[in-house]
């Protein structure tokens, strides 16, 4: 274990990095309509935060449009917290912004007060990332810094290397989605998680291996030491997202057999 203490993230009345798995599900609305009713259709499910990809947004250069279509969801959303996300196409999202137009949106949207946290990819230029996460301090923004690999996963001392990186730039939590291609891949970023969690508690990390074949890390990442995975309902942001029941039931499903599997701990068998 490393020398300094887990420093959990709170916002509104969710705690994200206190070993609970949170549930993340995206919403990707090309107007505030459709967000308006993929939003209204997670009523009643088992949803900790919700995430707006912006990036799907049909208006995504109108920044007083965004701001406006984020307020709404936030009204809407009521105690849930808001991330807010623009994945750019280097990264596989749909956002073509250059690195000023990215940092003014990301800017305006956390002086905005419309984002409970702000998604940041750590690999756009340093000054545009640090005058994001500057503004989103400034503001009480919670900063979620990211970086994405959809072909392939790095080595584990590589995942480590960029999740250190990350938790280095002063940010809340951070976060990595890489694309297995062999069992051994999904065990690197188990590996990799497991370690920097250990070692590093001071900024959670949220990791996952995406498509098929990282499935397990969607629904079983928490007991390696990842703080969240991403569910979903509806459409799926990235390969390998399992709906929301499913990801919920297999949580509830762990949960218990550590319940048991502690109270069993103590007297011999
Ligand atoms: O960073 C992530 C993780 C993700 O790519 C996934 O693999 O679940 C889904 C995205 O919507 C989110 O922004």
């Amino acid at each position: 274990m490393g020398s300094t203490a887990a420093r959990p993230v709170r916002v509104k009345d969710v705690t994200i990095g206190d070993g609970r798995p949170v549930v993340i599900v995206p919403v990707l609305g090309a107007t505030p309509a459709e967000l308006r009713a993929q939003v209204v259709g997670l009523s009643g499910r088992r949803v900790d935060v919700v995430e707006w990809r912006v990036d799907h947004f049909a208006a995504l250069t109108d920044i007083p449009a965004v701001l406006d279509a984020a307020r709404a969801l936030v009204r809407l959303l009521g105690p849930v917290p808001l991330l807010v996300t623009c994945r750019t196409r280097t990264e596989g999202g749909v956002a073509d912004l250059d690195p000023q137009s990215y940092g003014e949106l990301l800017s305006a949207l956390a002086s905005s007060g419309a984002a409970d946290l702000l998604d940041v990819e750590h690999r756009r230029p340093g000054d545009v990332v640090a005058g994001i996460v500057t503004a989103a301090r400034r503001h009480g923004v919670k900063v979620v810094a990211s970086e994405h690999d959809f072909t392939t996963t790095p080595p584990a001392e590589e995942i480590v290397r960029r999740l250190r990186e990350m938790q280095e730039l002063g940010v809340d939590l951070a976060k990595i989605a890489v694309m297995p291609r062999s069992r051994a891949d999904v065990l690197a970023l188990l590996d990799a998680t497991r370690q920097v969690s250990e070692e590093h508690p001071e900024v959670p990390v949220i990791t996952m291996s995406m498509g098929p074949l990282g499935v397990v890390s969607r629904l079983a990442g928490h007991l390696f030491g990842s703080a969240a995975t991403f569910a979903s309902a509806g459409t799926a942001s990235a390969p390998g997202q399992v709906d929301v029941e499913g990801v919920r039931t297999v949580l509830d499903v762990l949960d218990r057999a550590q319940g048991a599997g502690a109270a069993r701990e103590p007297g011999p068998a």
